[in-house]
């Protein structure tokens, strides 16, 4: 398989400064990205999702060469970002959902001819490739409006065209359809599946929307905590079943396994026992009845996983 993104046992811990008191303050590290690993083939589009926090930001920031990784071995193209960033951003086409690269108050095609000079993109492909955008991404009547006075879903697709006029091998997209409407949203997913098919363009997507992933991605990695929990098919982990909620209780002393209805005993340990019941279910009639039954000293809740989190979360969105 042709490795296009290659990561071996990336890091990346942040040192952080609190304030603690009034001259003190305490050194704390985060780890960012735990010891992640992953490759991505040439042409391959992949989601890459997690919860806030989880470290999706920093691998791109990495991938792109804003950052460099504390440990471990990265590579895109062949090409070690942190070292090589100039050559790489020939390579890539980046797209924030949340920023623009756009030339805020100049026409927006000012923006493409700037690209065209600081790539030295060839004179014949520029406007193939300009015309092409145009085509796909519906920009024609909209190159000479200034940028702050496009719609957020032209702007979008204005950011979208500007990643891709260099012939970019891998494109990074950060919540490409954050904010738009359903049309919107329909017509840049269309573009991104077009562009892929018809470029090979190698694609990284990240995303809070998973109707991008179901309809873009045949494969979906889940990041948390820096760490990878989940490599595959999107329906795998829709298949990872009905999530499920915790619940832990110390009884008095060591019991047979209790009995609930809607709840079953996953797991005895003396006199502490789990409880696996449905995450969408309230936990208040599960502890009624077994305090009414049973001698309770403690319990506590436990939320599932993030896999089984997002798979409920696709489980919803797919019925809905
Ligand atoms: N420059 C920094 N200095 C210190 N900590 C940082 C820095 N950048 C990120 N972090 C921390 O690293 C962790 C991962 O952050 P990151 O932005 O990569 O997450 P994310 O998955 O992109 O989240 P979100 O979905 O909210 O954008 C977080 O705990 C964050 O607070």
């Amino acid at each position: 398989m042709d490795e296009f993104i290659a990561l071996e046992r990336v890091e990346k811990v942040f040192e952080v400064r609190r304030r603690t008191g009034f001259l003190r303050r305490e050194r704390r590290e985060v780890r960012a990205v735990d010891s992640l690993s992953f490759t991505v083939a040439r042409g391959e589009m992949v989601g890459y999702i997690g919860p806030n926090g989880a470290g999706k930001s920093t691998t791109i920031k990495m991938l792109t060469g804003i950052l460099t990784p504390s440990g471990g071995r990265l590579r895109v193209a062949g090409i070690d970002p942190a070292r090589e960033r100039a050559r790489l951003a020939h390579r890539i086409g980046v797209v924030f959902g949340q920023r623009t690269t756009l030339w805020w108050d100049l026409p927006l095609i000012d923006s493409y001819r700037l690209a065209h000079r600081m790539y030295r993109i060839p004179d014949a492909r520029y406007r193939e490739n300009l015309d092409r955008m145009v085509e796909l991404l519906e920009l024609g009547d909209l190159l000479d409006v200034p940028v702050r006075q496009l719609s957020l879903g032209q702007r979008m697709r204005g950011d979208i065209a500007a990643a891709l006029l260099h012939d970019p091998d891998v494109l990074y997209l950060d919540e490409p359809t954050i904010g738009l409407d359903v049309v919107s949203k329909a017509k840049v997913r269309g573009f991104l599946r077009e562009v892929n098919a018809e470029r090979g363009t190698t694609v990284l997507l990240t995303t809070h929307d998973l109707q991008d992933i179901e309809q873009l991605c045949s494969r979906v990695m889940v990041i948390d905590h820096g760490r990878l929990v989940y490599d595959g098919r999107l329906a795998g982990l829709h298949e990872a079943g009905e999530s499920e909620r915790t619940l832990v209780v110390d009884l008095e002393r060591e019991l047979p396994p209790v009995e609930v209805p809607a709840a079953r005993v996953v797991r005895v340990e003396g006199p502490r026992q789990w409880l696996a019941f449905p995450a969408g279910q309230s936990a208040a009639p599960v502890v009624a009845y077994l305090a009414e039954r049973y001698p309770l000293v403690d319990l506590s809740v436990r939320e599932p996983d993030i896999e089984a989190v997002i798979a409920r979360m696709y489980a919803e969105k797919a019925v809905s």
